[in-house]
């Protein structure tokens, strides 16, 4: 009999569970370091449960433990300086180290795929396959067709899936006769890079910057729209990347990562540019997941999930659009992507470039206190010069649909122009809520604290936060009366008042309700061309596309940005008022911006205009220090949600009975969440706040397993946000 193992294996499972489990080596295995970073198949929960986990230690033996069923990885998959960060990443966002590492991981790789190849794979004719050929290919059909296709060369499999959908049975069938067969595709041969535009000062100081000194480099360029941002990146990738031998990893937000930006990258570097977003099939995603891993891959430009790709010969990390509220994860492992980046280029003592027309405050509270280099380009590129910005005072104004007589007038001289018209309203459908004009009863949704958004011309209403729909009552439910009106506009109604105004117009609508899928815009924007038009839409506008004919931005309904609780909001508005404008007049023809507001004299809007984001940069600093906000303080949000408020209030209750000790730590509540009800759910929260990020998280590390082990704990569902974003 084989003497019982003495080592066993430590095991992160992806399970809402703070421990590592412990299992035996898979029969004929023996526990070695060399284990560390591999991914093993294990037996859980009851049953024939299983789940994949990553050797992340090892420990002694004890009687009783279940045996791993399969090592996944003869080599680490996770390791070096991405292991060291994802369990810094696992402490910093307390969450256990099992789920940040599936987190990390492409959902093939999480599902116990082997690590796939990172080059492409075509199919090709054999000489049989030719020789059949040139006796006309055998008998009609699907195979015959394939193959006739293969007649002319190797197709690459991407290529198949779009041109031939269906190909893999009958390929099959080719290949068991022998008359196909699949080959790996070599890389691509470079293709010569043309040279960029000659640099102008302010973007050869942030080259400059970068080249200066060894190791970790943050550095905050701070540039206006248009000032040639992407520009530097390309520069710094050719230089601190490629021309060293190296990897450069580029995040870019959600709605950022277009064709045109891939196509500039692309084109510019003359390598193979990877990509990794949402929309890419999940094997797509592993594949560039394996080829930054075996350092075949170059260059990487992705969204959020992309900060995880393993960068074995780093070179460079930039971070665009940094103040990017899509780099933070809302659910499950709620880490900030941009964070992770700067933690990530310190551990690969690498630079890294944080971009952006507005950086977010904390950003540039790391900027001002010396620890980020800080350059800024004040000025467009090129021939663009800034917008002419132009505030209407709606007060005792007559408005069509929420629209000023100002802004149609602006609108209609675009048009006659020839140029493109952007109306821009961060809200969609046709009104944001339906009132009774007798008693004032308005339609909330029965299952959230909201209004329903009225829809479809007032003849349906939905609720934006549960999905809720109902068809409007022909009376008011209250008092009878049949004067129910929709109050307000969304991006629905002002379509329709423009195309009332303007018959001939061609009218474009991009909002979540027009655009679904990743190439809907383009589609969209394929549509209007470079004909004269008008795009009405939300907040997926703001930024991304190049729009060289688009002169004139109005924006409708600030105002509700001015008064919110919510104490990043004043930020929030200027980064997204900021945004909008830089859409009007990107190429030579001059950009016109109309703001219509209620409230001409707000001090933000007033700081704004005089002082630009600086300006207002610098008076949010100050509120927040006064406030003890971040960036002065530093915060975790413990949030709870249950059927019922007496469980919430019940948990929230003995969570903060259980913080005891840390006393610097502030305990704000608990308090019910600003949307106390959301989707059936009571929802409420305990703000934490400390001046110091240590005494925080001795805090958190202290408290977390106490409330754990709360017997009030089984009743809710609870997560901590470390560093929330917003305290919704
Ligand atoms: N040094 C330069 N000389 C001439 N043109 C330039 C220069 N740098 C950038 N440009 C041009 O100016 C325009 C804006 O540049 P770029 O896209 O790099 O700016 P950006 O700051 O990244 O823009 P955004 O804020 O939209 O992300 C582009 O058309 C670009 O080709
Ligand atoms: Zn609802």
């Amino acid at each position: 009999m084989p003497a019982a193992p003495e080592t066993a294996l430590r095991i992160a499972l992806p399970v809402p569970l703070p421990q590592a489990f412990d299992y035996l080596p898979p029969a004929g295995g023996d526990a070695g370091p060399d284990w560390v970073g591999c991914r093993v198949r294990v037996p859980f929960g009851r049953g024939d449960g299983e789940q994949v986990g990553v050797v992340v230690g090892l420990a002694a033996a004890v009687p009783g433990l279940k045996q791993a069923t399969a090592r996944l990885d003869a080599m680490p998959l996770l390791q070096g300086e991405l292991f060291a960060s994802l369990r810094w990443a696992a402490g910093y966002w307390q969450a256990p180290l099992g789920e940040m590492l599936a987190t990390a991981l492409p959902g093939p790789l999480r599902a116990g795929q082997p690590l796939p190849e990172s080059c492409a794979h075509g199919w090709t004719a054999t000489a049989a396959g030719r020789a059949l050929l040139g006796e006309g290919g055998g008998r009609p059909g699907k195979p015959r067709e394939l193959l006739r296709a293969l007649a002319a060369g190797a197709i690459d499999e991407d290529r198949l899936d779009l041109d031939q959908p269906g190909w893999r049975t009958p390929m099959r069938r080719l290949s068991e006769r022998g008359l196909a067969e699949r080959i790996a595709l070599g890389p691509p041969a470079p293709r010569p890079a043309p040279p960029g535009p000659v640099l102008l000062p302010g973007q050869q100081a942030a080259l400059a910057a970068l080249a200066q000194g060894e190791g970790f480099r943050p550095l905050l360029l701070e540039g206006v729209t248009g000032s040639g941002k992407t520009e530097v990146y390309l520069q710094a990738i050719a230089e601190h990347a490629l021309a060293a031998g190296r990897q450069a990893l580029v995040l870019v937000p959600e709605i950022g990562l277009t064709p045109q930006l891939l196509d500039r990258f692309r084109r510019r570097l003359g390598v193979p540019v990877l990509a990794m977003h949402s929309g890419l099939p999940d094997g797509e995603r592993a594949r560039a997941w394996a080829a930054m891993a075996r350092g075949d891959g170059r260059v990487l430009v992705g969204t959020r999930s992309a900060v995880f790709c393993p960068l074995p010969e780093a070179g460079l990390i930039v971070v665009d659009e940094e103040h990017d509220a899509s780099y933070k994860q809302q659910d499950g492992v709620r880490y900030h992507a941009r964070d992770l980046a700067v933690v990530r280029a310190r551990a690969l003592a690498v630079p890294v470039v944080l971009g952006s027309a507005t950086p977010a405050l904390e950003t540039l509270h790391n900027a001002l206190a010396g620890r980020y280099r800080h350059v800024r380009l004040d000025r467009r590129a090129g021939a663009a010069k800034p917008p002419r910005v132009r505030v209407v005072d709606l007060r005792k104004r007559q408005l069509q649909h929420g629209l000023s007589e100002e802004l149609l007038t602006a609108v209609g001289d675009c048009l006659a122009r020839g140029e493109q018209a952007l109306v821009f309203r961060n809200r969609r459908g046709y009104a944001p809520v339906l009132i009774c004009h007798d008693c004032g009863w308005s339609a909330t949704c029965r299952r959230c604290d909201a209004a329903m958004t009225v829809h479809v011309g007032g003849r349906r209403l939905i609720c934006h936060h549960c999905g809720a729909r109902a068809t409007p009552p022909n009376a008011c439910p209250d008092c009878a009366s049949l004067g129910l009106m929709p109050q307000g506009a969304g991006t629905e109604r002002i379509e329709q008042a423009l195309a009332e105004r303007f018959p001939e117009a061609l009218l474009v609508r991009v909002d979540r309700e027009t655009t679904r899928g990743r190439d809907a815009i383009e589609r969209h924007l394929a549509r209007l061309g470079d004909q004269p038009g008008i795009l009405v839409g939300t907040q997926m506008l703001a930024k991304g596309h190049d729009l060289p004919r688009l002169t004139l931005v109005a924006v409708v309904g600030v105002d509700e940005g001015l008064f919110s609780a919510d104490f990043r909001a004043g930020e929030k508005l200027a980064q997204l008022l900021i945004q909008v404008s830089g859409r009007a007049g990107r190429a030579d023809l001059p950009g016109e911006v109309v703001l219509q507001t209620h409230h001409p004299d707000h001090p933000l809007l007033n700081t704004l205009l005089a002082g630009g984001y600086p300006a207002v940069a610098a008076l949010e600093l100050a509120q927040r220090e006064a406030a003890g906000f971040p960036p002065y303080a530093f915060l975790a949000l413990l949030r709870v949600e249950a059927p019922t408020v007496d469980a919430v209030d019940a948990f929230l209750e003995d969570a903060k009975a259980a913080c005891t000790g840390h006393d610097t730590v502030r305990r704000n509540g608990p308090m019910p969440a600003p949307m106390a009800r959301r989707a059936g759910r009571s929802r409420g929260q305990l703000l934490l706040a400390a001046d110091r990020r240590p005494e925080l998280h001795a805090a958190l590390d202290a408290w977390l397993p106490v409330w754990r082990g709360l017997r009030s704990a089984r009743r809710v569902r609870w997560a901590v946000d470390v560093d929330p974003v917003d305290l919704y």
